[in-house]
């Protein structure tokens, strides 16, 4: 697999007032090149730490980061300008135009000024362009900030949390730039404590909790992956559900009932069809559950003891989910 970034037993502590904070423990993660690429976590799971190490942000204890096969933050110089980075809120000036602004930062940065438009039209803001930036909505804000890390033509382009404090229309904008982004064959590494977030737009995700990998790889592939609870289930709806349930615990089936219907844990349902006729019991129903990248993120982090950090995130779910 062609990465955009690799990092291999990154760890970082941080000391604050005489005690020490591991931030980041161990994280081996890879982001494919081209497409969306989810960062996700619980709050304070490491994503901002990881990101900043990425960027030559925050010095690393121990471990290796490279991104586009050069170390960082030794060979960052080698690769910063293919990198474009949202990591806090970028700074505008509120009296100049939206264009105003990106011509001063393409003069700073050395950008042919036509950039401008193409940044402008990128992001769907070309009507917007002479308007001023105090008079933007928040989306319309950090869209000019992915613009802005636009101006060079990045190949890798890191946002964290770009959703943070959106309203649904600016989720939506963000996550339909990020996706076109994506599409056109750029990396987008996107941080987010938002599941929903995350699986509408990513193609692969990385998923932390206490600074190291639980999870990783297609979002599709994470939700049908095997061995996490509400991950492959069947909604069996059958005449008998008690003597189904028995006969179904009988053959090491787990299952829960879900009023009149038996959710039973199977990634074939057409053997739990043949193991109920075989005892002359006869399925109305049989619906495969999809499950959603919340059960599979709960699922995984139950066994890391984040429990509590994982209930908060499932809790994040509306925000995000809710354009
Ligand atoms: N400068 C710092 N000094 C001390 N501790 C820090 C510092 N920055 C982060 N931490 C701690 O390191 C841990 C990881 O924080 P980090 O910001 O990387 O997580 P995160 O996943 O980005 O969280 P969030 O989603 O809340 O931004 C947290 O416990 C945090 O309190």
């Amino acid at each position: 697999m062609d990465v955009a970034v690799r990092t291999v037993n990154l760890r970082k502590t941080y000391l604050s007032r005489g005690s020490r904070r591991v931030a980041v423990t161990g994280l081996s993660m890879a982001v494919p090149l081209g497409g969306v690429h989810g960062f996700l976590g619980p709050n304070g799971s490491g994503k901002t730490t990881t990101i900043r190490m990425l960027l030559g942000l925050v010095r690393a204890d121990s471990g290796t980061a490279e991104v586009f096969g050069e170390a960082v933050p030794k060979r960052l110089p080698q690769v910063i300008d293919r990198v474009g980075a949202i990591v806090e809120s970028p700074k505008f000036f509120p009296t100049f135009t939206a264009r105003q602004n990106l011509v001063l930062l393409a003069g700073a940065i050395g950008s042919p000024r036509h950039r401008v438009d193409e940044v402008l039209e990128a992001t769907h803001l070309g009507d917007r362009g002479r308007d001023r930036y105090s008079g933007f909505s928040l989306g319309m804000k950090q869209r000019l900030a992915i613009a802005a890390t636009l101006l060079k033509d990045p190949d890798l382009l890191i946002f964290d949390e770009p959703t943070n404090g959106l309203d649904p229309a600016g989720i939506r904008e963000v996550r339909d730039t990020m996706r076109s982004l994506g599409a056109e064959g750029k990396t987008v590494l996107v941080s987010s404590h938002i599941l929903a977030e995350v699986e509408q737009v990513a193609d692969t995700v990385s998923i932390i909790g206490h600074g190291s990998l639980l999870a990783e790889g297609r979002v599709s592939d994470i939700l049908g992956g095997a061995g996490a609870s509400g991950v492959g289930q069947v909604r069996v709806g059958v005449a008998s559900p008690d003597r189904a349930a028995q006969v179904l615990q009988a053959e090491g089936y787990t299952l829960t009932r879900d009023d009149a219907y038996l959710m039973v844990g199977t990634d074939d349902p057409s053997a739990v069809t043949r193991s109920l006729a075989g005892h002359g019991l006869y399925v109305s129903e049989l619906v495969p559950v999809r499950a959603d990248l919340e059960s599979a993120f709960l699922a995984l982090t139950a066994g890391e003891g984040l429990g509590g950090e994982a209930d908060r995130v499932a809790g994040g779910r509306s925000d995000g989910g809710a354009s």
